[in-house]
């Protein structure tokens, strides 16, 4: 403390920090709002069906009938279960940044040390550094004791950085780096303590600026979500009309009011598309746990949908197009090349050691970037001697990557020797600008870096200094670097790139690669993993002197995107938005999360990116390897089909069921569905016949026709004409069993069970033409377990409220004969035979 109180003496005072307090406002971040218990059982008590089975089960109080009612009652239970199972499903998205803030904090106000909450901290006041706790504003070190600093939420690197105090008042700088004195909000202190003056609280601060960033940038709601609801508004609003009217046409017609209101409910019950958004629901959670098993972790359902419409995928190089496995390639210095082949008793040309050398000394001692790995083992294999010398060699100093600077600079104490080593390596034009080359040799680097990076190489720049004193330039160009030579990183790509991207290519997705690298390495990349040739290239540069509306001009024909900053992305995001595209991308670092919350569909490298990424994200990349990404836009496709043949299906259902209950309702015939036999083909049969289409497999062309327009409707005129063509199908043929039936003089129990059996019937040869969208005899009968399961379960349990006696009496059942079976199951047959043949004569195009 005694150096803390020497450079601060008091802090602020009381009244000061009040007054600041109230104009800059609290530190802490904004959090978004929280459904509470009470929303969502508000929310469930809306639900129409929960209003018509409650209303329907008191109508049977009223009547009497106490086992109905009870019946219907516990029906309710189900719906709200599947309510609250939805609510939870809903944006669990936790805020990473939120947990960051710390809740007390040590501060020095008029020379005294109190606690105060950390909400409360403001710009100036002096805090503590604790071992273990987060860094509670963006501050200034004043003074500390050995500290080190986990800095990853912001730039993304995992290895802690040191820091030292400043010993003049100074502006706040970046994070990255040994030995500054700046801490930022949100940091973990891991090792040391140490006091610090508050530059920047609460959302002025860094971390608070990229929550603001993420906040204010729109993630735009389902576009699933909001056709579902107009679909259910546009079907229950129909339903509804139909219902009140069949009920007042009943009251008035027979005078009975109270089963007039019955009538009525049980027609609403039979016309409520209930299953629409359950069915979303269901094939979303499914298709995220689809997603994850080819490793990638799904964390809006929305994106599922959105996957399969993608038009444009942007993805980083290194480590999701190549394998990050790095080695070195090649190595040039003053007209010498040598390219290692890792044979046994190869060696390196003397006048290439050097440049070995010092590109391991401007690595760290213990590297954790594979380029710098790859580097020292080579060094191990071709230079043992002089690793081995280096040992004892004291780290003095280090200079960061920096956007403006792509170099890493490294200082060392030699035992024994007066002046200190300065190694550097970066980009070659960083390289050039440190050694202040003169024109023509600048020109003979920039064209040896170029010939390697056509091979496919990340080319690296090596230059050394020597350096007199202990007092460190502020930046690298204040040492007087000489050039030595080229180092070249060779890394491959990806097995299984190649076929992914003509994967995408065929499916009519357009692949950009945005990379920090050199364009040509980029381009040598592009050609090796089968990118779009006819496509150019865009440097950072050059998108910086572009208009937006240029830019998005421009970027249609630009299929690399090469020197590209993260900061950069965001904008390449809008520019394609901008077009009208769907856009993919993916990314790693804390810069990149604007542009991954921007994009439609976010992806984050689950390997290497760091939490505030994944929080950007809509899906993460667990192996972060490419073909996962098309795996899961594959994936997308199949799980979007398959909700439209779900979403068909359910449409034609609702026909006979709404038929049955109407008809009989028009003409006097004999009622034979009553409000328990609907909910239970509502509640339990139909949800769950809709599950088959969530294991179809996919359709043969899924990945060779182009990404469905973003506007096109779920259902489509055709799927809708589809649809009703279904549904009055299976009506006319389970009406007509129904006639048969009457006509025979069944009794109105035997009636009721032979109409119910049929129904169920029809449904299977429903859900059998609706398996796909291909007329083939092969896609009707191709495997799928779901079907055999469902098949077996309705029936069992069609067979127990038939043969049951109290299943039986509940449902108000006669018996089935046989001769009734074999009526039953013609219905279901015929229901395939005369769709299929409908289908096959190709009138509807279902596919879109
Ligand atoms: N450790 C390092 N030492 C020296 N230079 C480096 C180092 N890391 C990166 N660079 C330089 O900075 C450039 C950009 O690197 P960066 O890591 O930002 O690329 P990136 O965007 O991750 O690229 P990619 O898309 O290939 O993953 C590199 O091409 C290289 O020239
Ligand atoms: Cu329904």
């Amino acid at each position: 403390m005694s150096t803390a109180e020497s450079v601060v003496a008091e802090g602020l005072t009381a009244a000061e920090a009040k007054a600041r307090l109230e104009t800059e406002g609290p530190n802490a971040l904004p959090c978004g709002p929280r459904r509470t218990l009470f929303r969502i059982a508000l929310d469930v008590g809306r639900e129409p069906m929960f209003l018509l089975l409650i209303a329907a089960g008191a109508l049977y109080l009223v009547l009497g009938e106490r086992t109905e009612a009870w019946a219907l009652l516990s029906c309710v239970i189900v719906t709200i279960g599947m309510a609250i199972a939805q609510e939870n499903r809903t944006e669990r998205a936790v805020q990473a940044l939120e947990t960051l803030a710390t809740p007390k904090v040590d501060v020095l106000r008029s020379g005294r040390r109190q606690r105060i909450d950390s909400r409360d901290l403001v710009r100036g006041d002096v805090f503590s550094l604790t071992e273990g706790e987060r860094v509670a504003a963006d501050a200034v070190l004043v003074s500390g004791q050995d500290l080190l600093l986990d800095e990853s939420h912001l730039t993304g690197e995992s290895v802690p950085v040191r820091k030292r105090h400043a010993d003049r008042p100074m502006p706040m700088g970046e994070p990255g780096g040994d030995d500054t004195p700046f801490v930022f909000s949100g940091s973990m202190v891991v090792r040391g303590s140490g006091l610090a003056e508050a530059a920047a609280t609460g959302i002025r601060s860094r971390i608070g600026r990229i929550g603001q960033a993420l906040t204010t940038l729109e993630a735009g709601t389902s576009p699933l979500a909001r056709q579902t609801r107009r679909l259910v508004q546009v079907f229950a609003i129909g339903g509804l009309s139909l219902s009140i009217t069949a009920a007042l046409l009943y009251g008035i017609l027979r005078g009975s009011w109270l089963e007039a209101a019955l009538a009525g409910i049980t027609l609403a019950m039979a016309m409520l598309p209930e299953e629409f958004p359950l069915v979303l629901t269901v094939f979303l959670i499914m298709g995220a746990w689809r997603i994850a098993r080819v490793h990638v972790l799904t964390r809006r359902a929305p994106a599922i949908e959105t996957l399969g419409a993608a038009t444009v995928l942007c993805t980083d190089k290194t480590g999701t197009l190549t394998l990050n496995r790095m080695s070195v390639g090649e190595l040039r210095a003053a007209g010498e090349t040598f390219r290692p082949r890792e044979d046994d008793g190869e060696v390196l040309p003397d006048g290439l050691r050097l440049v070995l050398e010092t590109a391991v000394l401007a690595s760290d001692r213990h590297p954790f970037d594979p380029m710098e790995q790859a580097l020292q083992r080579a060094e191990g294999r071709y230079l043992p001697q002089a690793a081995a010398g280096h040992e004892g060699w004291q780290p003095a100093h280090h200079y960061g990557l920096r956007p403006d600077l792509l170099a890493v600079t490294r200082v060392w104490r030699v035992p024994g020797e007066p002046a200190c080593l300065v190694a550097t390596k970066g980009a070659p034009e960083a390289i050039i600008q440190l050694c202040r080359t003169d024109p023509s040799l600048a020109a003979r680097i920039r064209r040896d870096a170029e010939a390697m990076a056509a091979r496919g190489m990340r080319v690296l720049g090596v230059a050394r200094a020597l350096s007199g004193g202990s007092d460190w330039p502020p930046t690298p160009q204040g040492f007087a670097f000489e050039f030595v030579g080229l180092v070249g990183l060779a890394d491959p790509v990806r097995p299984g790139v190649p076929e992914a991207i003509r994967e995408c290519r065929r499916a009519g997705i357009k692949v950009a690669m945005i990379t920090g690298d050199h364009p040509v390495t980029a381009q040598a990349i592009a050609r090796e993993a089968g990118f779009d040739d006819t496509l150019g290239v865009m440097t950072g540069q050059m998108i910086d002197d572009l208009s937006d509306a240029d830019l998005a001009g421009r970027i249609a024909n630009a299929g690399i995107f090469a020197r590209i900053m993260p900061e950069q992305k965001l904008r390449l995001v809008q520019a394609f938005k901008a077009r009208g595209e769907i856009v993919a991308m993916t990314g790693d670092g804390v810069n990149d999360a604007p542009a991954l919350k921007a994009a439609h569909i976010g992806i984050a490298m689950g390997g290497r990116g760091t939490d505030v990424a994944r929080e950007a994200s809509a899906i993460v990349l667990l192996d972060d390897d490419f073909g996962s990404i098309v795996q899961a836009i594959r994936l997308g496709r199949r799980i979007y089909d398959n909700l439209r043949k779900a979403m068909g299906f359910i449409l034609a259902v609702h026909i006979p069921i709404a038929g049955l209950a109407l008809l009989p309702l028009l003409f006097g015939w004999p009622i034979v569905l009553e409000p328990l036999h609907i909910a239970f083909l509502e509640l339990v049969i139909d949800p769950v016949c809709a599950l088959v289409f969530e294991s179809e497999s996919e359709e043969e062309d899924v990945m060779a026709r182009p990404p469905r327009p973003a506007a096109a409707p779920l259902l489509s005129r055709d799927l809708l004409a589809w649809g009703v063509l279904d549904g009055l199908t299976a009506l006319l043929l389970v009406g007509a069993i129904y006639l048969i039936g009457l006509h025979n003089g069944l009794a109105t129990a035997d009636l009721r069970a032979l109409t119910f059996a049929s129904l169920v019937l029809a449904n299977f040869g429903l859900i059998l033409v609706n398996r796909s969208f291909s007329p083939t005899l092969r896609s009707l009968l191709r495997p799928n377990v779901a079907f055999r399961w469902v098949v077996g379960i309705t029936m069992m349990m069609l067979g127990l409220a038939v043969y049951l006696p109290f299943a039986r009496d509940l449902f108000d059942f006669g018996t089935l004969h046989l001769d009734d079976l074999a009526l039953v199951a013609a219905a279901g047959a015929a229901t395939v035979v005369v769709l299929q043949f409908v289908k096959s004569t190709r009138l509807l195009d279902l596919r879109r």
